[in-house]
């Protein structure tokens, strides 16, 4: 090539970079004012679970509480966001086989391997800025996110996958375990060639056969404290005392309580030696880590005290009546802190508008209010970025005392029972910002998710492992979420440009075969957010759908009126004036908190405004006056 036609060619790449860079400009600002809610002409199917597997169950109509497995909150379908039911699809699975084989590129060939998208578009991309939240908002996510979906991988084969690829023949759900990539900078150094992967647990071990396959969701779908309580009647049972409405709990130093000990061998907890605290909670993954263990404590404590307060004004309730009550509280309180204070920093105040999440909610049978595949296999999941590397305990003159790795005490809470560490951890959660949103997950998760080194290094990746799971539960590709969301499909991968930064778009070019291929937790992740919104515009829609119908489709939410379980108008007032911080005024030591609770601590502009000292939960408005 002559150095003219060089020239020329490189002038006509910079004038398609700046005009790419123009479109990028001009759509991003449009996209920033536009609000792209889930196209209505979607109808969320159950595939054929409802006419092969579903359950018949008879109902009380006049029930005032919930069931415990969430059947009967619709009595016309009362299965509907029950536990041990599928999760619903805004479109149909995308698999290979139309069964169970992972989806394949346009050309044929396989997707691209996860840890290698993750290796080539995310893990170097790391910003140290602070977020305007702080660890509280993140792990609040989590905490909801484990009270409307759990789909557990299918651990029924003896050992670990990756041990099992020389098996033959290798057992189908271990077939899609991630291989460590040539050129992979922190596993191939270790040693390890394998990221475990079991795929997730089938309706087939709850006796029902479908196809495409189907994953049974193991807590109830509603927002209805199941983290706490349990998702079938005998977990609930287990969990309860059985005295005044208790939940059973344990005493450690300085009598502070935590929820009761289970079994050491249970898979839910590090087994070595070196640990020797595992929680019992309403959900098995209580003692994942110490944020999601601290939340589940918090509210043991609260239900507790509420339990008292009910006992206090009521003494001739029996346990009966008190545990159901506290846990209609408790349940209220969640839904409450949901909606009035977590989902407008999520979505964006505009948001919260557009699907009138902030008015009195009219409950409709018709909606139905299933947690959907797209939303806790993809939107939901693109929250892992929030998550910070380090937890601090920050004593009460604000000294950060002990910093840990989250990745070194998962599945091993025993800190938390530990001197006085409930108190400083969770004012560490309050007073640090948590991890700035931007598309890549933070190293550790990213590299060192559930580490051992005994006998040798074995890690896994968290941003791997939510891209197979898409995978692996037939989520349909980016392109495709997008259209539903109202967004325009993207024809090549320069359309994508509207929501993609430029950078990014090239990435893809040299992962996928075409536009259509791109799995939808990475196009989600590199969404630039929507104006207002931690997310961008597709997991917005995506998520604010879910929210929606888990609202006006829940006949027992809490400020929904003529039901039977409907408070008075005195104990919604009540109920609307509580916030997290007064939660935690209520379970621990800490006496000053901002009214904004999930804004970090900044000692310059911070106005405290909660004073635990004059905070007491007043249940007034419960005194059963006909006694
Ligand atoms: C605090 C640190 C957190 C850790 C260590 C963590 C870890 C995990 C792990 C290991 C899984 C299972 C992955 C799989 O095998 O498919 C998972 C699932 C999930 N996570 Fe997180 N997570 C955290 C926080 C969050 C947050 C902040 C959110 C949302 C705001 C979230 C939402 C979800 C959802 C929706 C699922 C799917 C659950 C299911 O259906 O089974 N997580 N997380
Ligand atoms: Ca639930």
């Amino acid at each position: 090539m002559s150095s003219i036609e060089t020239r020329q060619t490189i002038i006509m790449a910079n004038l398609k970079t700046i005009c790419m860079a123009i479109i990028y400009i001009i759509i991003s600002t449009i996209s920033s004012v536009v609000l792209f809610k889930l196209a209505p002409n979607y109808t969320l199917t159950y595939n054929d679970y409802a006419e092969l597997c579903a359950p018949t169950i008879s109902c009380d109509a006049n029930a005032k509480y919930r069931s415990i497995n969430g059947s009967c909150n619709n009595l016309r379908t009362p299965w509907f966001g029950a536990s041990i039911t599928p999760h619903l699809r805004i479109l149909d699975a995308y698999y290979d086989d139309g069964e169970y084989q992972f989806r394949k590129q346009a050309n044929g060939n396989p997707l691209p391997n996860a840890r290698y998208i993750q290796q080539k578009v995310f893990l170097y991309k790391q910003f140290p800025y602070p977020n305007d939240h702080n660890v509280l908002f993140m792990e609040w996510g989590q905490f909801v996110a484990h009270d409307t979906t759990h789909l557990p991988p299918d651990v029924s084969v003896g050992g670990t996958c990756c041990n099992l690829q020389k098996a033959k023949p290798v057992p189908p759900q271990c077939q899609a375990v991630i291989e460590v990539p040539k050129n992979d900078p922190i596993y191939l150094k270790r040693g390890q060639t394998c990221l475990n992967f079991n795929r997730a647990r089938t309706s087939i071990s709850y006796g029902c056969r479908l196809k495409p396959t189907t994953f049974m969701v193991e807590a109830t779908h509603f927002i209805d404290g199941s983290q706490i309580y349990g998702s079938d009647e005998k977990v609930a049972t287990d969990l309860r005392s059985f005295k005044d409405g208790r939940l059973k709990s344990d005493f450690y130093v300085g009598q502070q309580e935590f929820c009761p000990q289970r079994n050491r061998t249970s898979k839910q907890c590090d087994t070595s030696p070196n640990s020797s605290v595992c929680f019992a909670a309403g959900d098995s993954r209580v003692n994942q880590n110490l944020g999601i263990a601290l939340f589940q404590n918090v509210f043991l404590r609260f239900h507790n005290i509420v339990a008292y307060d009910l006992k206090r004004f009521n003494p001739f309730w029996r346990d009966e009546k008190i545990y159901q009550e506290t846990r209609r509280i408790v349940i209220a309180v969640i839904q409450h802190i949901t909606y009035t204070h977590y989902l407008p920093i999520l979505l964006g105040e505009h948001f919260m508008h557009l699907y009138g999440f902030f008015e009195q909610t009219v409950y409709d049978e018709n909606v139905n209010p299933g947690t959907t595949q797209e939303h806790s296999t993809g939107a939901f999941r693109i929250l892992h970025k929030e998550i910070p590397s380090i937890l601090n305990f920050i004593d009460k003159y604000h000294f950060n005392i002990h910093p840990v790795f989250l990745t070194d005490w998962m599945n091993k809470p025993d800190l938390l029972p530990l001197s006085n560490n409930f108190d400083i951890l969770l004012r560490g959660f309050q007073e640090m910002p948590t991890r700035q949103e931007q598309s890549s997950y933070n190293v550790w998760i990213s590299n060192c998710l559930f580490q051992q080194t005994i006998p040798k290094f074995s890690g896994s990746d968290l941003l791997s492992t939510d891209i197979q799971r898409g995978r692996d539960t037939g989520m349909p590709p980016y392109n495709k979420m997008r259209s539903v969301c109202g967004i325009p499909e993207a024809k090549d991968f320069d359309d994508l440009i509207d929501l993609i930064p430029y950078k990014d778009i090239q990435n893809l070019k040299n992962l996928y075969s075409c536009v259509d291929d791109i799995d939808f937790l990475v196009g989600a992740l590199l969404e630039m957010p929507a104006k207002g919104s931690k997310v961008g515009p597709t997991t917005q829609c995506i998520i604010a759908d879910n929210f929606y119908r888990q609202k006006i489709g829940d006949r027992f939410f809490y400020d929904i009126l003529g039901q039977p379980g409907s408070f008075t108008p005195e104990q919604l007032y009540t109920l609307k004036n509580v916030n997290f911080g007064n939660v935690i005024c209520a379970t621990s030591k800490l006496r000053y908190l901002p009214k904004n609770i999930f804004m970090p601590f900044d000692r310059r502009t911070n106005t405290r405004q909660i004073d635990c000292h004059t905070f007491t939960l007043n249940l007034k408005a419960w005194e059963d006056t006909s006694y």
